[in-house]
């Protein structure tokens, strides 16, 4: 008998990094075809290699990226396609509208410095890298019927591609791109890299919207900047804010949105292991603005119905809190307002919910 799910209506999802949510087939299928030598013998062995098992450390986890993005990178059919099966994997959970967010510089060859996963350079820039996924996501989305955006993230370590990311959301903000991230170790300091900042007070003059991971593995300071500096108007995870009251009782206040992603919290050790004492149960008490999401369910071996089973499971949700997640999840997208409207809409029929009571 298929097991129960915790919440089998529909949902949004906000935070989901593509190149963290690719199937372990495409990997091997497209290594094959590109004549690449695998480093081990079959899928499941894939599946192991890119995974984590156990609590880890952010880094770790981060590290499990290096295991399976050279097969990907700079394959325009690859690109294209973990775009298009992304939004099928997430039509399947029931995902209405999702934002998938990933760095165009990770996945190009070309007017990219310096080249990543040891390839030798290419043709196929950033530029090209997000019409790519695009493509993917669009035809994903007209194929599924799943709504599907895409946010470009900048990643802390590479100061120099931050402007060039928010050129491509200003480009392509009419074709799905809808906001610009910072992703990566939050432990390294801004401060010390103006141009995140620049590039983020360009998206705040130029109206791109805005997320930063912030209080995943690093302390409330890293999202007090990420609030008062890069102007954010949602936290990727957000977790430690509650270890500086203040802070937490003013975006209580302020209505902020945090990304939680319970699952990969665990696994990146950026929480206790025991569900039982997440800060997840805190924000569910004081009835904040938050999320439910996956992070990378590829290197988390794992899915958008478990990270809701473990919040039924271990943390006391009900289906009246998984709803009014998701309805927060749909008003703090970064879709135009119209279509935020009918997106919460949707959601509020659904839930066979009265209109007035959504909004
Ligand atoms: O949980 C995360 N925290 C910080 N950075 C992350 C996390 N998951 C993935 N990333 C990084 C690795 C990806 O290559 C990059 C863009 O999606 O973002």
């Amino acid at each position: 008998m298929a097991e129960e799910l915790a919440f089998n209506k529909p949902k949004v999802e906000l935070h989901v990094h593509l190149d963290g949510a690719i199937r372990v087939e495409t990997i091997v299928d497209v290594a094959e075809r590109r004549g690449m030598t695998l480093p081990v013998a079959t899928v499941e062995e894939m599946r192991d290699l890119c995974s984590l098992k156990n609590p880890s450390t952010l880094t770790e986890f981060l590290s499990k990226f290096n295991h399976y993005m050279p097969f990907i990178a700079g394959d325009r059919e690859a690109i294209k396609r973990i775009a298009y099966e992304f939004v099928e994997d997430k039509a399947k959970e029931g995902v209405i509208y999702v934002e998938a967010r990933y760095s165009p510089h990770l996945l190009a060859n070309r007017d990219v410095e310096p080249i990543p996963w040891e390839q030798k350079e290419g043709d196929l820039t950033p530029d090209e890298v997000v019409n790519l996924v695009n493509q993917g996501l669009n035809e994903g989305e007209k194929a599924f019927k799943t709504k599907a955006r895409s946010i470009l993230c900048c990643m802390r370590h590479m100061p120099k591609w931050s402007m060039d990311v928010i050129e491509l959301c200003k480009k392509y903000r009419n074709d799905g791109v809808v906001a610009i991230d910072l992703a990566g170790d939050e432990l390294m300091d801004t401060k010390a890299y103006p141009e995140h900042k620049q590039a983020y007070e360009e998206a705040v003059k130029s109206g791109v919207h805005r997320t930063v991971h912030a209080g995943e593995v690093g302390p409330p300071s890293v999202v007090k900047e990420a609030v008062e500096v890069l102007k954010a108007e949602r936290i990727g995870h957000g977790y430690h804010t509650t270890d500086d009251q203040a802070l937490y009782r003013r975006l209580l206040e302020e209505n902020m949105h945090f990304e939680t992603c319970p699952i990969s919290s665990r696994m990146t050790g950026a929480c206790d292991p025991d569900f039982t004492k997440h800060p997840l149960i805190r924000f569910r008490e004081d009835k904040a603005n938050y999320s439910l999401n996956t992070d990378d369910p590829l290197v988390l071996n794992s899915n958008l119905h478990k990270d809701y089973e473990v919040a039924k499971k271990f943390m006391g949700f009900t289906e009246e809190e998984f709803q009014r997640v998701n309805i927060n999840a749909a008003k703090s997208c970064f879709l135009p307002e119209k279509e935020k409207r009918e997106l919460v809409h949707q959601l509020c029929e659904a839930y066979g919910m009265v209109e007035h009571t959504c909004f």
